[in-house]
């Protein structure tokens, strides 16, 4: 029904589908396993018409040829893509965005019927007719995407990692769902990492790697397969359920900061390196005598920075309570406490005021600045 022939897609110079063939047919599940950046996306959105890169090839539904075609004639033909992120209109309630889905003329005529049987596919979707969408949970809102899709009457349903960010009960039900839609007639073509669920309701897989598709068959097989099974299911046990599902690379993280990145004080020293110079001249007032500068310390506890050697991490958790201090309540003022005396006599060639060259003294010294102003603030009373 679907046919997918030689299809390639280039981003400029990268090539990030090359030659790849398949085909869905009328009530199959048919999954897309790969890794992140495999070109799995990429597939869907060239079948859907909605690719940015420059499409090659063919995709034709019940014969008509649809490379090429914008993206409303793709779904007229009966293509709808539940995308990647979902796409819901949050501010929308459940039924509008519902209705929306059915703007294609293929839909028109039998918006009441499809709306029924969504609703009935989906019974929480029927409960929360009249809710916003954007105070559902998150696989409330995959059911909704998924509802408005399947409201153009599609013949295929495209889903971009639909399982993406559910909880493995919400994922159970979503791949549960799945397999009804399959039973009311509708090809899916499913892009997923969850490479065990999707194998067990899927009829065939197609494996992509660096935008080739590297081996197909039916799903049963692809689960037992132990080449599968290393590379998507995460061990050889995988299918039998010994094993912990693992999805074919790493999810992708909930929030756009990674894990793995720079820790606060890295952020915080490379911010200050890009300081050429301190923003003001330092103050003729400053002790001259080679002496440390008294340490502001915002607790009895808190250690005085060594003069050599201050902890970025300590200066910015200080930078960070005076900000609280002054946005809160503020503390009775404290006298400064003076910094230990160095333990050996202070060398000449020490400067008395600190080195502005290393960035670290250079945030401490603003920070003591502030902390000063901030003191002089504190305890000052006007004149009558
Ligand atoms: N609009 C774009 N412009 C340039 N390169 C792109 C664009 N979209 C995707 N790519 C590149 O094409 C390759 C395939 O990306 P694609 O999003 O299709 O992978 P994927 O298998 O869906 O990955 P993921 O599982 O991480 O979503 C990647 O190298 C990606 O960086």
């Amino acid at each position: 029904m679907l046919e997918v022939r030689n299809l390639s897609v280039s981003y400029g110079k990268h090539r990030a589908l090359d030659g790849a063939s398949l085909r869905v047919g009328k009530g199959e599940i048919v999954v897309i396993l790969g890794a992140n950046g495999a070109g799995k996306s990429t597939l869907l959105k060239a079948i859907c018409g909605i690719c940015e890169g420059h499409v090659a090839g063919q995709v034709s539904l019940q014969n008509a040829e649809l490379v090429g075609e914008k993206p409303h004639r793709i779904v007229e033909a009966g293509i709808a893509l539940v995308p990647e992120g979902r796409g819901v209109f949050g501010d929308l309630t459940v039924e509008e965005n519902l209705t929306l889905g059915a703007y294609a003329e293929r839909a028109r005529d039998e918006e009441a019927g499809n709306l029924q049987r969504v609703l009935s596919l989906f019974p929480k979707l029927q409960e929360r007719r009249k809710q916003t969408v954007r105070t559902m949970s998150g696989g409330e809102q995959q059911m909704v995407a998924i509802g408005r899709a399947m409201m153009s009457n599609p013949s295929i349903l495209a889903l971009d990692e639909p399982s993406l960010g559910l909880s493995p009960l919400l994922c159970k039900d979503l791949f549960e769902s799945l397999r009804v839609v399959k039973q009311a007639g509708l090809g899916i073509l499913l892009v997923e990492q969850n490479a065990k669920q999707s194998l067990r309701i899927a009829d065939r897989g197609y494996l992509l790697e660096n935008g080739t598709i590297v081996h197909e068959d039916d799903a049963e097989r692809l689960a037992n397969d132990p080449a599968v099974q290393k590379a998507y299911l995460g061990g050889s046990g995988a299918a039998t359920g010994a094993k912990r599902p693992a999805p074919v690379a790493a999810p992708k993280p909930a929030s756009p900061r990674p894990a793995s990145g720079p820790k606060p004080s890295d952020i915080a020293a490379a911010a200050m390196k890009s300081v050429s110079a301190p923003a003001r001249p330092v103050p003729a007032a400053k002790p001259a005598a080679p002496a440390p500068r008294p340490a502001p310390v915002t607790n009895g506890t808190a250690p005085a920075p060594k003069p050599n050697a201050p902890n970025i991490s300590d200066l910015v958790a200080k930078a960070s309570a005076t900000a609280s201090r002054r946005n809160g309540a503020m503390p009775p003022p404290r006298a400064p406490v003076p910094a230990p005396a160095p333990t050996q006599p202070a060398r000449p060639a020490q400067p008395a005021i600190p080195d502005f060259a290393s960035s670290s003294d250079r945030l401490r010294a603003m920070i003591e600045d502030i902390e000063a102003a901030a003191r002089r603030a504190e305890s000052y009373k006007p004149r009558r």
